[in-house]
């Protein structure tokens, strides 16, 4: 295949204090990347990381119109986005944060110019955006949704099926979120019944474009113990989750629930579930991080771009040591490729 016809996908490098720039440098110095990337992050700071781990790696800095070439061990092309402060591995610096955001403006604008096929993110640090004044962020996920126009989005985070013996197919575990970045106390307000039924219309749908799941059948965790233990225990189940779930059966969608979230993760009640969808973040996370964190990837649902993740954080503790784990972003990077092969083949 020419290399301008091999899908490029734009690699944000995240908060610099962190492992995000490293990981970019441990992607390209020690193998040959599974697809054709450009890494948005500030050049100095990557060839600083990589001297300080060690690594040989030429950063090539791209002008936006210059082809990015075919993927090659050691080399990183980059679209440069300078770092507005010096970072140290650790420290967060609050000057920083607009890089941070400049990167995936960058990313952005090139997946939706139709430039980049993707965009992968390596992690970035929520606090430090908020401390340096950017009110309302909460994520990648919602700065996604809002930078694209969209209502609504789903954040899923799915395992690498190569540890797990459940059958065929890439991903084995996949577990979207009906609510994301929300203190606990504001998670059962947010459930409505016509934000439900768009999330799960969503889920549905990108089951079907994204994974190639023809009939997805979907688990739908309770919210409450017990699913609500007929409204014993709250009402959440009666007069939000049931209702949409049997409006939407009727039109046809396979929905299994609400099941009580503590059973639900079981092999069993697993059997033929294409995607559980939980209620709120720490309720379907650490399931699905137990089962394979460092082996899974974060997948932004219902944007008009790729958008793939690694399914970690900063890790200020790792960061400038290499010692980073780089199994998830290989993951990452190689679903965002995968997906970015099925949007070329797939009307939107
Ligand atoms: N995709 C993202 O941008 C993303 C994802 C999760 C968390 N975060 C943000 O990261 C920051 C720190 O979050 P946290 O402390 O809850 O989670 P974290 O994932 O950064 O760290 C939790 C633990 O996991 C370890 N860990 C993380 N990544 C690792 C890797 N690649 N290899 C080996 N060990 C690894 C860390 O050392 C730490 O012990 C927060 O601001 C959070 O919001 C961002
Ligand atoms: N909820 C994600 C996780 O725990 O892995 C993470 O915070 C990333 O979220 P964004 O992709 O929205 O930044």
């Amino acid at each position: 295949m020419a290399t301008a016809n091999i899908p490029l996908l734009a690699l944000t490098c995240g908060e610099p204090a962190g492992i995000g720039p490293e990981l970019a440098v441990m992607l390209v110095a020690d193998e040959v990347p599974s697809a054709r990337l450009v890494a948005v992050g500030d050049p100095a700071l990557l060839a600083e990381r990589a001297a300080l781990l060690g690594r040989r790696v030429e950063v090539r800095v791209l002008t936006p119109d210059e082809p990015v070439p075919a993927p090659r061990r050691g080399v990183l092309p980059v679209w440069p986005v300078a770092l507005r402060a010096p970072s140290q591995p650790g420290r967060l610096e609050p000057a920083n944060a607009g890089h941070v955001l400049e990167t995936l403006d960058v990313a952005i604008a090139a997946c939706l110019s139709g430039h980049a096929a993707g965009m992968v993110t390596t992690p970035l640090h929520k606090g430090v955006i908020l401390d340096a004044g950017h009110v309302g962020f909460t994520g990648h996920t919602e700065y996604l949704r809002d930078a694209c126009g969209m209502k609504e989005v789903v954040m899923m985070l799915a395992t690498d099926s190569a540890l797990h013996a459940r059958g065929p197919g890439m991903l084995a575990l996949r577990v979207a979120l009906a609510t994301t970045h929300l203190p606990l106390r504001e998670v059962a307000d947010a459930i409505t019944a016509p934000r439900l039924e768009r999330l799960l219309r969503i889920l549905y749908a990108d089951l079907q474009r994204w994974f190639g799941v023809v009939a997805p059948r979907i688990a739908v965790c309770g919210l409450n113990p017990h699913a609500g233990e007929g409204g014993h225990l709250g009402r959440e189940e009666l007069d939000v989750i049931i209702p949409t779930l049997e409006g939407l059966r009727a039109e046809g969608l396979a929905l299994d629930g609400p099941l009580p979230a503590d059973t639900l993760f079981t092999p069993r009640h697993l059997e033929g579930v294409d995607a559980v969808l939980a209620m709120y973040h720490d309720q379907g996370l650490p399931v699905l991080k137990y089962a394979g964190f460092g082996r899974a990837a974060n997948i932004t649902l219902g944007l008009p771009l790729v958008r793939t993740s690694v399914d970690h954080g900063t890790a200020l503790d790792l960061a400038g040591t290499g010692r980073a784990d780089l199994g998830s972003l290989r993951v990452a990077v190689a679903l965002a490729a995968q997906m970015a092969g099925r949007s070329t083949t797939t009307p939107a």
